[in-house]
C-alpha cells in the first residue's frame, strides 16, 4: 500500500550514519543559507544571472544519481529510524528549519528553533501555515514518544498573537488517549509568550494496525512517522 512503501529497512551502522550525517548535514545547511540569500541578497541582476548558472550546474551535478520519489523513513532492526527528508526535522531537507525535537516517554516533546526569512507570511512574522506545520510535527512527536504514534486526523490551531521571525520554542504533550486515537496539545512560544495553541488527533492508521495484527510489527513501533 502507498503509505507503507516509503518505509525502508537498512543495515547501516552507527558509524556509517554518523559519517554520512557529518557530510550531508553541513551540505544541507549550505543550501539553507542559499535559500535565505535568494530572498535577501541585494547584488545586481547580472550577478544573480551568473549565480543562477552556477546553481543550475550544481543541480545537474547532484541529479546525475538520485533516488526516485521522497527520502522516506529508513529503519534499522532496533526500531530507530531516520526521516532525513522530513519537512520539519529532515537533516537532508533544506526546507526544514530544522527542528531538533527532544522527547520524553511520558509523551512530551519540545524544541527550540529559529525561523528566518524563508518562513515569513505577514511582514516580519511567521506564516500561519508554517506554524501549523511545526505544531503538527511536534504534537505528532509527543504522541509517538508516548508510544502512541499516528497520522494526523485533525489539527486545530488558535493563533493568539502574531509570531515574530526569530528564536522560538515549541512544546507538546499527550492530553488523552482512547484505543487507536491520541489527542495531543501544544503551543509555540515567542519572546512575548505563547503565540499559537494547537490540539491534534493522531490515529494509528489501518495499514499499521493490520501490520501489527499480521505480526509484522510487535506494536505501534517502529515509530512510523518520525
Ligand atoms: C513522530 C512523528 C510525528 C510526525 C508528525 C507528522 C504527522 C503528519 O503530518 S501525518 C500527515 C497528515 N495526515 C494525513 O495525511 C492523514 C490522512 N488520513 C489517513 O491516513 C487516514 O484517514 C487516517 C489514518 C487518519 C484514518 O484512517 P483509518 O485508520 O483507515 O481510519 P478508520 O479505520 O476509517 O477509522 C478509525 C477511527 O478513526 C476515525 N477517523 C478516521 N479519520 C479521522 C479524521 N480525519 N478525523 C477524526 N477521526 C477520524 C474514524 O471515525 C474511526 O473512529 P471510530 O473507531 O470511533 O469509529
Amino acid at each position: 500500500m502507498a503509505e507503507a512503501r516509503a518505509f525502508h529497512t537498512e543495515t547501516a551502522t552507527d558509524e556509517e550514519i554518523a559519517a554520512e550525517a557529518a557530510v550531508v548535514g553541513p551540505f544541507t545547511d549550505a543550501v539553507r543559507a542559499l535559500v535565505d540569500a535568494t530572498i535577501r541578497s541585494t547584488v545586481d541582476l547580472d550577478e544573480i544571472r551568473a549565480a543562477q548558472a552556477e546553481i543550475e550546474a550544481i543541480t545537474e551535478r547532484l541529479t546525475k544519481e538520485q533516488i526516485p520519489g521522497g527520502y522516506g523513513v529508513r529503519y534499522r532492526t532496533d526500531g530507530t529510524g531516520r526521516a532525513w527528508g522530513n519537512a520539519v526535522i529532515g537533516l537532508r531537507n533544506p526546507i526544514a528549519p530544522p527542528l531538533t525535537i527532544s522527547t520524553e516517554p511520558s509523551g512530551r516533546a519540545s524544541a527550540d528553533f529559529r525561523l528566518g526569512a524563508p518562513y515569513e507570511g505577514p511582514p516580519g512574522l511567521v506564516h500561519g501555515g508554517v506554524i501549523s506545520l511545526i505544531l503538527d510535527q511536534v504534537l505528532g512527536h509527543a504522541a509517538g514518544a508516548g508510544g502512541r504514534p499516528g497520522m494526523t486526523g485533525t489539527l486545530t490551531i488558535r493563533y493568539r498573537q502574531a509570531t515574530p521571525l526569530g528564536e522560538l520554542r515549541a512544546e507538546a504533550w499527550i492530553d488523552r488517549a482512547e484505543g487507536i486515537k491520541t489527542w495531543a496539545k501544544g503551543r509555540i512560544i515567542g519572546p512575548d509568550g505563547p503565540t499559537a495553541e494547537a490540539e491534534g488527533l493522531f490515529i494509528l492508521p489501518r495499514w499499521a494496525r493490520e501490520r501489527i495484527a499480521r505480526g509484522e510489527s510487535k506494536g505501534p513501533s517502529p515509530k512510523y512517522f518520525e
